[in-house]
């Protein structure tokens, strides 16, 4: 371990990936640190809490904290730490580009922290360049750092199952970052796929965006059968039965969340806005929120009646609200029904309501997240239900 009293700092290991990292590395038997910002994130892990759901993560951090883990808003433990993870949000701005300056800004405030002999990696996912643009910020520092890209592919809320399956992209400017890098996911993962930088930051946002561009594509067409007043899952179900070239069509649904569309406008914006799928994808699925209202009013006389949205996470059996479609949804309805009640179970909002009163209550419901408790409600029969996933089995009823 050298003059590192860490194995390896996790920086912004409060986070959504940042901290299920950290309790892998310390299961592993690693000395752990984390830094982060959020004052009041740290204050919860240090008490042996988790901030948001991870599946199987309490029972690791309640065992590792202050053994095999140290985690504070404190830049002292990057310095005594001979790994650092960087894992902080990299978003977009309001023009939709990547923020490289904020990177920027970040490293230039880690360097008195830095120290000769570390290995900085890189872990959010980041425009194609930014690992070469990062290794000659540092290089101007004058310190021997070594400066590698090893991108996070897990889903979030499944991260601790899904680091023992997946093999680890790990990518380095230099020989020595390589090594270092992949000595410590080693640790962690079942096996190592070896890259340019530049190869893994194109691995990992092109994945993201077929991704997001597939669900568009369902999304496409779920709106097209509706407006002939076709139900998308008659026609999906034709298409995919026992037809195996058509095993790759996702359902429709509502796609967002913090990662899929901010990393398609990144790859759009860091290639001059030559990404005609990715826009056109994000119309698609930013778009279904105004196109389901819309149908909606074409139907139903929405301003004397009462909406329920069940599911406000951006995905299923999860408690993260970041850039879901759901508040989209809840925001143009507010503006054509009589009242919109919303519930979740996986979010506490003080602005939600049970279930059972969302479902009681409600004159039409819409499925905003396919959470499995709402797999066996059970509406009056004269409630419609509007099911983007098909989830109830029961079509979209949009057509
Ligand atoms: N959420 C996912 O499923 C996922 C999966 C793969 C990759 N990613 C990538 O990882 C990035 C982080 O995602 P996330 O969901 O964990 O975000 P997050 O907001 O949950 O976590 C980021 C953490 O970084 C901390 N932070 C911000 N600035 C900091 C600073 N200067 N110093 C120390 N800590 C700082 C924040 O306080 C926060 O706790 C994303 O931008 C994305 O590119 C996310
Ligand atoms: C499974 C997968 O590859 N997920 C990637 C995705 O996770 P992420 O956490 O974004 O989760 P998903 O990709 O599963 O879901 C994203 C969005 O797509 C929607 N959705 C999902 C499944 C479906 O069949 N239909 C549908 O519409 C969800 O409701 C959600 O709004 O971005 C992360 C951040 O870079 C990556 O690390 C993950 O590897």
């Amino acid at each position: 371990m050298g003059p590192f009293r860490y194995d390896v700092c996790v920086v912004g290991g409060c986070g959504h990936v940042g901290l299920p990292l950290a309790l892998a590395f310390a299961r592993a038997g690693l000395a752990v640190s984390v830094h982060d910002i959020d004052d009041r994130a740290v204050a919860l892990v240090r008490s042996g809490r988790m901030p948001f759901l991870e599946r199987g993560a309490e029972p690791i951090l309640r065992e590792a904290i202050g053994r095999d883990l140290e985690v504070a808003n404190d830049p002292g433990l990057v310095t005594r730490s001979r790994h650092l993870v960087v894992i902080i949000g990299t978003p977009v701005d309001e023009h939709l580009n990547p923020k490289f300056h904020a990177m920027r800004r970040f490293f230039l405030d880690l360097r008195p922290h830095l120290a000769d002999g570390q290995c900085v990696i890189l872990r959010s996912t980041v425009a194609p360049g930014t690992t070469e643009k990062v290794h000659a910020l540092l290089a101007k520092t004058g310190l021997d750092l070594h400066v590698a890209f090893c991108p996070e592919r897990v889903a979030e809320g499944y991260a601790l199952e899904e680091f023992a399956t997946l093999p680890q992209i790990v990518s380095g400017c230099t020989e020595r970052a390589v090594a270092m890098a992949s000595e410590l996911f080693a640790k962690v993962a079942p096996s190592l796929i070896r890259t340019s930088p530049l190869e893994a930051e194109l691995t990992k946002i092109f994945t993201n965006v077929w991704r997001y561009i597939q669900f568009a594509t369902a999304n496409q067409f779920l709106m097209i059968a509706a407006d002939r007043g076709v139900d998308f899952y008659r026609v999906f179900d034709a298409m995919t039965r026992d037809y195996p070239r058509m095993a790759g069509l996702p359902k429709g649904g509502f796609a967002a969340g913090p990662c899929l569309f901010k990393d398609t406008m990144q790859l759009a914006a860091s290639s001059d806005n030559n990404l005609l799928l990715g826009h056109a994808a994000m119309l698609i699925n930013e778009g279904l929120p105004s196109f389901v209202a819309r149908r909606l009013k074409d139907r139903y006389p929405l301003d004397r009646m009462r909406v329920g949205i069940l599911g406000m996470a951006f995905k299923a059996e999860s408690d993260d609200h970041r850039e879901s479609l759901s508040y989209k949804l809840r925001k143009v309805l507010e503006a054509e029904a009589a009242e919109v009640l919303c519930t979740d179970a996986y979010i506490d909002d003080p602005t939600f309501r049970p279930l059972a009163e969302v479902v009681g209550r409600s004159d039409l419901l819409i499925v905003g997240a396919p959470h499995r408790e709402y797999r066996s409600i059970e509406p009056p029969a004269s409630t419609p239900v509007i099911d983007l996933w098909n989830f109830l089995g029961r079509g979209t009823g949009l057509a």
